[in-house]
């Protein structure tokens, strides 16, 4: 589904934000993405949206090599992802209902079938009573849940959510976890970058560490510390 084979990025001041990066998400996987700030993340996600290209290396989403990409075919790479940021990111002067369909209108989906799906992504995240209400009107977990639903209403086949909690509450922030772990049930591969480490420790998927731009850590059912695995690693130099 996603392979990065040997990928770095250096920005044009010099910062080696990516190095020699190799990583495989397969279909249907559920990914937690960790690193302290600076770690290179959020690199990552706009490496794989193709918002800047890699310095070095292949990036392959699904059926695209995204180093091949043309440019006039981005905009519709991008529509097959589907993607939340910490700051929700809705179009304010749209209520819940339209902010939804907006995202089906652009991909020229017929209106029979935006007036199917959107009540369904809605009542899919829990919002269907507030179809009518304005971004401003809700609470942050509920701008979340729209931005979800957005982000999942011309099923995508990879679903990144850079963040997703970082406005939130704790316990608002587990339900958009738990909301993203049944999308990620439905079928989708979900890619979390995420400081919430409660949260991650507590779900056991698969957690990638990165740290200085290099994959420090790569578990499956892991946590989000580096500890536990510096442990691992003592440990087993005892043993
Ligand atoms: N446009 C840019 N130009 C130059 N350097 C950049 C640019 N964007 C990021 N960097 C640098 O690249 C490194 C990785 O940054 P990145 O934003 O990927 O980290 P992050 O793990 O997402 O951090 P955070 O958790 O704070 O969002 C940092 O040293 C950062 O200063």
């Amino acid at each position: 589904m996603v392979k990065f084979i040997n990928v770095s990025k250096k920005y044009p001041n010099g910062v080696l934000a990516l190095s020699d990066v190799t990583l495989t998400i397969d279909k249907g996987e559920f990914v937690f993405l960790v690193g302290s700030s600076g770690a290179g993340k959020s690199t990552l996600i706009k490496l794989l949206l193709k918002e800047i290209d890699p310095t070095e290396g292949e990036i392959i989403v699904g059926e695209y090599n995204l180093n091949k990409l043309p440019k006039k075919e981005i905009p519709y790479y991008r529509r097959k992802i589907g993607i939340v940021f910490q700051d929700f990111r809705l179009l304010p002067n749209k209520t819940v209902y339209e902010n939804v369909e907006f995202a089906m209108q652009i991909t020229g989906a017929p209106s029979k079938l935006i007036r199917r799906q959107v009540p369904f992504v809605l009542s899919l995240v829990g919002l269907a009573h507030k179809a009518k209400c304005y971004p401003h009107e809700l609470s942050g977990g509920e701008q979340q849940r729209v931005a979800l639903a957005r982000a999942i209403v011309n099923k995508p086949t990879l679903l990144i959510a850079d963040e997703p909690t970082g406005n939130l509450d704790p316990d608002t922030s587990w339900e958009i976890m738990k909301l993203l772990e049944d999308i990620n049930k439905r079928g989708t591969t979900v890619l979390v970058a995420t400081h919430a480490k409660e949260i991650v420790d507590s779900m056991r998927k698969r957690v990638v560490a990165i740290d200085r731009g290099k994959i420090v850590k790569d578990q499956p059912k892991g946590v989000y510390s580096y500890e536990a695995s510096d442990a691992q690693v003592l440990l087993q130099r005892w043993i």
